[in-house]
């Protein structure tokens, strides 16, 4: 599709356009939106010269058939208008992704409006287009920062109440499995105490990565704080979940960690009862975690049976 607007480009700065201005023109009676002017900015934007552009279909989406959609819009809008001198078109407008001529994806923000209407059939219009990409990464950036663990790159605590409680309610309303895997690394303190805080933190990192090799796309890993992880697995049951805690509690154990060498874990798991509220189900999780630790380490205990008395 995009070939078909592809034009050799002019002598191109790499610095990217500000607005891109087509001034349009739209018959009345006929289906066609064609360009009757366009500035530099535009020419920077989708290539070729102003003189290449002058009367042809201005680019307003990538694809050709919803550009074709936007022409008929605003030729639905413009109808009733047509013989009203003077009406006022007040204009349509979105953001799209837009392939620049380089070929380069680019989120472009786009608007078409005309302050008066003109009497004798044909009426001009402005199209204004303007690069917003970096705009949108930044946000991205942004968003990617407010929900990252900056030290192992997983999920952080704040997003991960928010994954809970957006899978909580899903699980009441659907009553679906859902399971829930505390993990602790096992004297962690030595680890750090005896190789200091650096080895620490990348046996943190290593543990990060392993958790990301073993689990499922729908499934969300937590670093919960310090050397505790959390683990929420949709669509599994606690059978399932203890069997998935075991197999990367023995991943952990074999895995030669940096400097350190061996580090085993601990897990509670449990499955979230249907009525079950966040706070009782991350209660019976933390209590089968210390049951695994005190038992000896290195295992996987399951919590204890919900009781909705309990979690009032
Ligand atoms: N390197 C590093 N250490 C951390 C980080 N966050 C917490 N810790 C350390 O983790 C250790 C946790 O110690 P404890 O709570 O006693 O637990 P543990 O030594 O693993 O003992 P058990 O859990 O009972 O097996 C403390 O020494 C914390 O300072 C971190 O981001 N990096």
């Amino acid at each position: 599709m995009y070939q078909h607007y592809a034009r050799p480009g002019p002598e191109v700065d790499c610095e990217l356009p500000g607005h891109a201005v087509a001034i349009l023109s739209v018959q009345g009676s006929s289906p066609g939106v064609h360009i009757v002017d366009v500035n530099t900015d535009y020419q920077r934007l989708w290539g070729g010269s102003r003189e290449d552009w002058l009367g042809s279909e201005p680019i307003i989406v990538q694809q050709e058939a919803v550009n074709r959609q936007i022409f008929a819009q605003l030729h639905d809008a413009l109808n009733p208008l047509i013989n009203d001198a003077g009406s006022f078109f007040e204009g349509i407008g979105g953001l799209e992704v837009n392939r620049r001529f380089d070929g380069s994806r680019r989120y472009v923000e786009w608007r078409i409006t005309a302050m008066g209407v003109r009497h004798n059939d044909a009426i001009t219009l402005v199209l204004t287009q303007r690069d917003v990409t970096e705009q949108m990464e930044k946000e991205a950036q942004l968003e990617r920062l407010a929900t990252t663990d900056m030290l192992t790159g997983l999920v952080n605590r704040a997003h991960f109440d928010a994954v809970l409680k957006s899978e909580f309610n899903r699980q009441h309303r659907y009553s679906r499995p859902l399971s829930l895997i505390m993990l602790d690394l096992d004297y962690f303190k030595d680890i750090n105490d005896n190789y200091g805080h650096d080895v620490g933190d990348e046996v943190l990192i290593e543990l990060a990565n392993l958790l990301k090799r073993n689990l499922r796309k729908a499934d969300c890993c937590a670093r919960w704080g310090g050397e505790e992880f959390m683990l929420l697995a949709p669509e599994t049951s606690l059978e399932q979940a203890v069997r998935l805690a075991d197999k990367i509690r023995g991943a952990i154990k074999h895995t030669a960690f940096p400097i350190q060498g061996s580090v085993t874990a601990s897990f509670g798991v449990v499955e979230v009862h249907p009525q079950e509220s966040i706070k009782s189900a991350m209660k019976r999780a933390d209590d089968a975690l210390y049951l695994a630790k005190d038992k000896g380490r290195d295992q996987v205990s399951t919590g204890g049976l919900f009781s909705s008395a309990k979690q009032a």
